[in-house]
């Protein structure tokens, strides 16, 4: 097992979810053919309330700004009442849904869906959040250092919260000092790494970020916000280039705090 120093200036670490804290099998084979499976049952059951209206309007202007991109599918407005044309239109969703998903696009409108279709599955014991073995344990000993604790993943800050307070081990909510999603902006954007110190009241290099996309953690880097990169079973592996580049870990308990014991 190796160890990582974590910087002395470090106050708070920042946690990517799927391929870090959870294992992206997890997402890719429960998760996601979830929403896949049920998408439409979902817009049919739910179409009239405002919450559902609010998804599909911010799935519609998202599909009008990727409307030049190969195979997307546009939302039409309901023009006119009946069954037929509801159909039409909910089609339409499922069809950008299943698009959206077949190219694990980040965006808010897809994840602000996402979030709300698990809550039944999680709520119904359909579904536990999985998390890593040392998980829980890392971050309990690093609060107990005083160290902050933040989630930063695309899933919104809603399916953030389900995973956690539905996981595995319990509901683990009260580990996390705060959640942040895409509303923050993408994590391969180094503005939304300043954003979220901005946010939490430190400076970005008071931050060390874990994640297993290099792309993110090259974005978090041009920020100057501490990085290290996550290896764990089922993630995409690293070039020679990245694996020497990076700080690596394959679990939390590598980390070493200048206060550990
Ligand atoms: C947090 S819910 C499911 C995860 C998800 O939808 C996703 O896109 C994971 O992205 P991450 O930034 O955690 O790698
Ligand atoms: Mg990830």
């Amino acid at each position: 097992m190796g160890v990582l120093p974590v910087p002395a200036e470090v106050r708070a670490i920042l946690l990517d979810i799927e391929g870090t804290t959870t294992p992206i099998a997890f997402v890719q084979e429960t998760l996601f053919p979830y929403i896949k499976d049920n998408v439409k049952e979902y817009l049919r059951a739910h179409w009239e309330e405002e919450e559902c209206q609010r998804d599909v309007g911010l799935l519609r202007k998202q599909a009008q700004e990727d409307s030049s991109l190969d195979g997307a599918v546009p939302i039409p407005l309901e023009s006119g009442s009946g069954e037929e044309e509801l159909e039409r239109v909910i089609q339409a969703v499922v069809d950008n849904v299943h698009w959206q998903m077949s190219m694990d696009r980040k965006t808010t409108a897809l994840k602000q869906l996402q979030g709300h279709m698990w809550r039944a599955a999680y709520a119904t014991g359909l579904v536990k959040g999985e998390i890593f073995e040392d998980v829980v344990p890392a971050i309990r000993k690093w609060r107990e250092a005083g160290m902050k604790v933040y989630i930063y993943s695309s899933g919104s800050i809603e399916a953030q919260k389900l995973l956690f307070g539905y996981s595995t081990e319990g509901d683990i909510l009260e580990l996390f000092d705060g959640h942040f999603d895409t509303k923050i902006g993408p994590k391969v954007e180094s503005e939304s790494y300043r954003r979220i110190a901005a946010s939490i009241g430190c400076a970005t290099n008071n931050i060390l970020f874990l994640t297993d996309i290099p792309r993110e953690a090259n974005a978090a880097e041009e920020a100057d916000t501490h990085v290290a990169v996550v290896i764990r079973p089922g993630n995409a592996g690293l070039t020679d280039d990245e694996k020497s580049y990076y700080s690596l870990i394959s679990s939390f308990t590598e980390l070493f705090l200048p206060s550990s014991t």
